[in-house]
């Protein structure tokens, strides 16, 4: 397993699924807490991880949007963002795609642009000093009103060359898709790409909307279609990615056991799958800890290690040039 790790820590790579509140460490998450005089019901970093159990997605997303109340000013979305980004330098990771939750911060009384300016200033920071290529996905949080939706649509379209599409996360199960078709509507009008979650604990239905009324690009997770054949028979004959989250299944209890992660079986099957991190702060793990574990548990091969990392280039929401720039690294590694 040594050299496989090795070859995974090696390997360029992107990222296709990372919520960037996601990535708040508990030591970054003391020091906001502190430098904005917020309380945050945890005395230690031993504390907060001890507090990371989940056994749904409901459970995590409690704590999540707890997390995320240390974020005031533009200068904490900024260390957030670059925070990552270094670590995604470490990791070989040469592209990223992040999402942001407008509504977990507006909600508390954080301006839009606050959030948007310290992101995409880490963003162009991380191309500057460590060649790092970004996209930014907004997220509307679907446990909240389609009015809600709207209104943060409104507060982007000023930061449109910033954003590349619109997605839609939070608690899947009792809102499905079909709750956001309009917005999503005036979004693609607007020229955004769309993703959405889908089939992370929600039916195969669920990604059918996705799907025929959102009119998605990528699919984020997409784990429960491998329940419908025609189904995975349609992702795989139309290449639609899918975003897996390996370490985030587990942790969410969505995978029981990664001897039985199917991210294996989606090859097989011939979907477009790639690997992410979702959370990482949250679930133990960045991209490299999301290949390591699936390549140990399922006892993947170099060629099918490759055949992923190239997928998430492929998947990812960059012009035809930039994406073959990016096989062509991928490739000189992988000879
Ligand atoms: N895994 C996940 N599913 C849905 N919403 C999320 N928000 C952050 N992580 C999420
Ligand atoms: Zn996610």
């Amino acid at each position: 397993m040594n050299d496989m790790k090795t070859f995974i820590q090696k390997m360029p790579k992107a990222e296709l699924h990372l919520h960037i509140e996601g990535s708040l460490e508990p030591e970054l998450m003391f020091a906001l807490a502190r430098r904005n005089k917020v309380e945050i019901p945890f005395a230690t970093v031993e504390e907060v991880r001890d507090a990371y159990h989940f056994s749904n997605l409901q459970d995590f997303l409690d704590i999540y949007y707890q997390g995320m109340s240390v974020l005031l000013e533009e200068q904490d979305f900024y260390d957030l963002t670059f925070a990552y980004l270094s670590k995604m330098y470490e990791q070989n990771v040469i592209h990223v795609e992040i999402f942001f939750d407008p509504q977990g911060h507006t909600s508390r009384g954080v301006p839009f642009a606050t959030v948007i300016n310290g992101i995409s200033r880490a963003l162009d920071e991380g191309l500057k000093k460590y060649g790092i290529t970004s996209k930014l996905i907004l997220c509307f949080l679907r446990h909240l009103s389609e009015e809600s939706a709207f209104e943060t649509l409104e507060q982007a379209l000023p930061y449109r060359e910033k954003i590349i599409a619109v997605g839609l996360d939070s608690s899947e199960m009792g809102f499905p898709p079909a709750k956001f078709a309009r917005v999503f509507e005036k979004a693609k009008a607007e020229g955004f790409l769309a993703v959405a979650h889908a089939g992370e604990e929600g039916p195969p239905e669920y990604v059918y909307e996705a799907l025929d009324l959102l009119k998605i690009d990528r699919l984020d997770h997409g784990n429960r279609a491998l329940e419908n054949d025609a189904l995975v028979k349609r992702l795989a004959e139309s290449q639609i990615a899918l975003t897996v989250c390996p370490l985030s299944n587990y942790k969410l209890a969505g995978v029981k056991d990664m001897r039985l992660h199917p991210i294996k079986r989606m090859l097989d099957l011939g979907l477009k799958a790639t690997v992410n991190s979702d959370d990482p702060s949250y679930f133990g793990g960045y991209v490299n800890e999301n290949y390591e574990v699936i390549t140990e548990s399922l006892d993947l091969t170099r060629a099918e290690i490759l055949t992923l990392a190239r997928n998430g280039f492929e998947a990812s929401f960059c012009s035809a040039d930039e994406k073959q720039a990016m096989i062509a690294r991928l490739e000189a590694y992988g000879i």
